[in-house]
């Protein structure tokens, strides 16, 4: 029996926990079932009492306390613990039938995503046929209050593909908080964000606002507290540019918008991840509730 599920995923803060809360509350309101998995073992604070809690195998408080590690080591260790111990999600995951979305709400330490091979390890053991089975996509979220700022915005786009390329699921790159900046960026660049186009680099509002005023920074000399003065660099812009043209030649990254308060936006994304693992070829058609059913004559 196929199983169903969502890994959402993006740097600390972007807004995974919110989603998925928000989700659930969805799911709930349409007579959904949902399974939820917290894999941070930071977390403290839950709208929605996770039904499977990584704290509940490993302590990321007694790992820094005995092990003398700083939170990111110690978060590492938790995962290499995990991976040691599999067993605490397939005996958890296994009788889970396909009606259920199991939504997995990982940690925002980003070296998860990047260079430490332990995710696609848990990509591949969750979505192997035969056992498991999971019909898994990735969600990456990514803060849109990044496309205030270019250089963050391609930085952060680098991660999402990156992301992408680690693990070969179904991946969905999603711009989170969309109603902190929606008064903040025209229709028509937003479209320009929506799929990441290199020209923005050239339109930069700090960059063209300093060309305009004939500011020419010196970084080597720059006050080290003046951010703007130490990101404008000729090496930082080549770097940026070099980034964006990368993420272009990739032609891999688009994003969708969500702002986590509204519940149509939340409803349209849970469309996406839908489409993506066929969630709904797999569902037996299911009898309406009796208080829906028509009273009889
Ligand atoms: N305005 C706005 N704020 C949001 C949205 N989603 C999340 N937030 C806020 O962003 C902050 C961080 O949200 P979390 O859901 O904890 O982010 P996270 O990605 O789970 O963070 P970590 O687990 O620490 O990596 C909270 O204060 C949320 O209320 C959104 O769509 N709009
Ligand atoms: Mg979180």
């Amino acid at each position: 029996m196929s199983k169903y599920g969502v890994m959402v995923m993006g740097p600390a803060g972007a807004g995974k926990s919110t989603f998925c809360a928000n989700l659930i509350t969805h799911l709930q309101l349409n007579r959904r079932s949902a399974f939820y998995v917290n894999l941070d073992p930071a977390a403290e604070h839950f709208e929605h009492q996770p039904d499977l809690d990584i704290k509940d195998l490993i302590s990321l408080e007694d790992v820094m306390d005995e092990l003398k590690l700083g939170p990111n080591g110690g978060l590492i260790y938790c995962f290499e613990f995990l991976m040691e111990n599999l067993d605490f999600l397939s005996e958890a995951l296994d009788s889970l039938t396909e009606e259920y979305l199991i939504i997995f709400d990982m940690p925002g330490q980003i070296e998860l995503y990047t260079h430490i091979p332990i995710l696609p390890t848990l990509v591949k053991f969750l979505t192997q046929p035969g056992a498991l089975d999971i019909r898994l996509c990735a969600a990456y979220l990514l803060e849109a209050t990044f496309v205030i700022d270019r250089a963050k915005y391609f930085a952060g786009t680098l991660s999402a593909m990156s992301a992408m390329i680690m693990l070969e699921v179904p991946h969905l790159n999603i711009l989170s908080k969309m109603d902190l900046v929606k008064d903040q960026i025209r229709k028509k660049d937003l479209k320009r964000f929506i799929t990441p186009d290199t020209t923005l680099l050239d339109d930069d509002p700090g960059a063209a606002a300093r060309k305009k005023a004939g500011v020419t920074i010196d970084v080597h000399n720059a006050d080290p507290k003046d951010k703007d003065a130490l990101m404008s660099g000729t090496s930082f812009q080549r770097l940026n540019t070099a980034v964006a043209n990368l993420i272009e030649s990739f032609s891999m990254v688009s994003y969708l918008k969500l702002d986590s308060f509204n519940e149509d936006s939340i409803g349209a994304i849970l469309s996406y991840i839908d489409d993506c693992i066929q969630y709904h070829e797999a569902q037996e058609p299911r009898e309406p509730p009796e208080e829906e059913l028509e009273p009889e004559e």
